[in-house]
């Protein structure tokens, strides 16, 4: 164990080898530290407060609250990105050591790099195992990753043997790195030793000296300062002192382990003392809190922060992550893991929720007022049937009415549509799909260009269109189409000046589509078949008007053709098409 005359004996012989100045670290410009990171700071001011003061000065006026994963992404094109090494143990489970570190310096746009030191069978539960990697190796690792990327900051969590860290000293040392964060890394969350009290020795000798800031919670800073108990804030400032002696430029005592509500975290640079505030979050999921604090500390720092500010930023992140997680339901045991990518749900739920599923196209109906008329039928009465029996898509398709009739039979659809379960497009008129909250539009070619339509749609809506050739399918993907509508295949009485491109028209597009294709033009139970058939690539469906609209049973004759496409479809996949 560690005497304080030992002690003392390194810190006389490390004292003046403090890597680099942080205060003048300022090649990227420093990232606004959020605002309500100066709730979490009490700073105790009796000798002066300069870094209170930059840290206010660097604030600036702004007092919205900053989420770290909406503010600018230092990860440009063409710009130096900033980068940490992270020298830390692989968590099988994945929510502490390199995972949780790779996860925190990606959520706050820096680049990570590892070197791994030891791969631990671990979960929620606890440790199971641990296969320390020889240290050989990890001094490959060390010289792969510093001798090609541009570290700003190593960050050190599990060392797991005495000469890995002289290894990782003598790295840091030779590449003079421009940070060093030592989180001294001992036991899990769990409880489960991590790394013996073997290595303090060489921790304190060779590691601390060099070290920008050394992270110890409170089982830590009572192994590093010789075992003496550490249970409240007075002991926690005592223990911050006598680490500071070892070399380190600053030391974060962090306060999790004690159980109060109010958790406090004590900084010490050799001079002033901070004690920095956060409320506890009644969570499980704490595991890997350590290493994500220390991690996102590394990461502000390579981004050109000062010390105070990195911390305090890197406490706030760490408390959003911390709300996040609250929920979160993985593992069975008692700690489960943050939610330290919880910014890209929203980006997840957008690409689960894709705009359309092709398979959506199989039998689109496309309704007539002509025929609903001479049927005497509403135009909610006839989708109705044809979605009861079996229509997957319906496109309001409406030539003579005024606006304003058109809009109260087009609610009336979309209601019918979305109680059974089906999107409604409006066939040419934007403004009714707007008013109507109908799933998009289908234009034809002299339509709104589809760009346009985009624009005033936004990303949620659907946009169709028809096309003849493969290049103007090509021009409609391009401008954000989501389906293209092709034919007539054959000739028919609904469109009569309308061009028919035959089967093989029809077979050039499905080809040279990038978009899903719907066939249409003269289609009926009677030649549905003939076509599905002729054009197996890209074409999900057929769009029909008469074959159900013109029928006496249009709930019959959809289900008649529903069941024959369904039948090809099923051959085709029986076949492996
Ligand atoms: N429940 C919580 N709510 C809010 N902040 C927390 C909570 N638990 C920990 N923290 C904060 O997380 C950081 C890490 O704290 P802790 O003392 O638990 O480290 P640790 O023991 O090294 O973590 P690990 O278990 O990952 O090794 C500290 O800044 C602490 O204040
Ligand atoms: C590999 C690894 N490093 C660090 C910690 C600290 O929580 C952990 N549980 N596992
Ligand atoms: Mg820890």
């Amino acid at each position: 164990m560690l005497t304080q005359a030992s002690i003392d004996g390194i810190a006389a012989a490390y004292s003046s080898s403090a890597l680099v100045d942080l205060r003048k670290f300022t090649r990227l410009k420093p990232p606004p530290p959020p605002a309500a990171a100066a709730l979490f700071l009490k700073a105790r001011t009796e000798m002066g407060d300069p870094l209170k003061a930059e840290f206010l000065q660097q604030q600036g006026q702004s007092n919205a609250m900053a989420d770290p994963l909406l503010t600018e992404n230092p990860l440009k094109q063409g710009k130096k990105v900033p980068c940490v090494l992270s020298v830390a143990g692989s968590d099988s489970g994945g929510g502490a050591g390199i995972q949780a570190d790779m996860k925190a310096c990606a959520a706050l746009g820096v680049y990570c790099t590892t070197a791994i030191t030891a791969v631990t069978a671990q979960n929620t539960v606890g440790v199971q195992g641990i296969h320390c990697v020889p240290e050989d190796f990890v001094e490959q690792q060390l010289q792969s990753v510093l001798s090609d990327f541009d570290i700003d900051v190593v960050k050190t969590g599990m060392l797991p043997s005495s000469r890995m860290v002289k290894i990782v000293a003598t790295a840091v040392r030779d590449y003079r790195v421009r940070a060093l964060v030592v989180d001294p890394v001992m036991v899990a969350t769990s409880g489960d030793e991590l790394v013996g009290p073997a290595i303090l020795g060489v921790l304190c000798k060779e590691l601390l000296p060099l070290a920008d800031l050394v992270t110890p919670n409170i089982p830590e800073a009572s192994a590093l300062i010789g075992g003496k108990c550490v249970s409240n804030i007075p002991d926690m400032r005592e223990a911050a002192a006598v680490i500071h002696q070892l070399g380190p430029r600053y030391v974060l005592v962090k306060g999790g382990h004690l159980t109060s509500n109010d958790i406090v975290d004590i900084l010490y640079d050799g001079k002033d003392w901070h004690e920095l505030h956060s409320l506890r979050e009644e969570t499980h999921n704490t595991h890997g809190t350590g290493c994500t604090l220390a991690s996102s500390i590394a990461a502000e720092l390579a981004k050109g922060a000062a010390m105070l500010p990195a911390i305090l930023a890197a406490k706030e992140y760490l408390s959003i992550v911390l709300k996040h997680s609250k929920k979160l339901m993985i593992g069975k045991g008692p700690q489960g893991p943050l939610n330290h990518l919880y910014g890209l749900a929203n980006l997840v739920d957008m690409t689960n929720q894709m705009r359309l599923n092709p398979r959506d196209l199989m039998l689109y109906a496309v309704t007539d007022s002509d025929m609903n008329r001479r049927w005497h039928r509403s135009s909610s009465e006839a989708v109705r049937a044809a979605v009861e029996g079996g229509a997957t898509i319906v496109q309001l398709r409406e030539k003579e009415a005024e606006s304003r009739e058109f809009l109260t039979d087009a609610e009336a659809c979309v209601e019918v549509a979305h109680q059974l379960g089906v999107r409604l497009l409006i066939n040419d008129r934007l403004d009714i799909a707007m008013a109507c909250n109908a799933d998009g539009v289908h234009l034809g070619q002299s339509d709104m260009p589809v760009s346009v339509a985009r624009a005033i749609l936004g990303p949620k809506k659907i946009i169709g269109v028809s096309c003849k050739t493969p290049e103007q399918a090509q021009e409609a993907w391009k401008a954000g189409a989501d389906y293209i509508g092709s034919g007539g295949v054959y000739p028919t009485k609904t469109k009569k000046d309308n061009k028919t491109i035959g089967l093989s028209g029809l077979y050039d597009v499905c080809k040279g589509s990038p978009l899903p294709v719907v066939a249409i033009g003269g289609i009926s139970a009677a030649n549905v078949e003939e076509i599905l058939r002729s054009c197996p690539v890209n074409l999900f469906g057929v769009a029909v008007v008469s074959c159900l609209f013109d029928q006496p049973d249009i709930r019959a004759a959809t289900a008649n053709l529903h069941s024959k496409i369904l039948k090809v479809f099923n051959t085709q996949r029986a076949e492996g098409r």
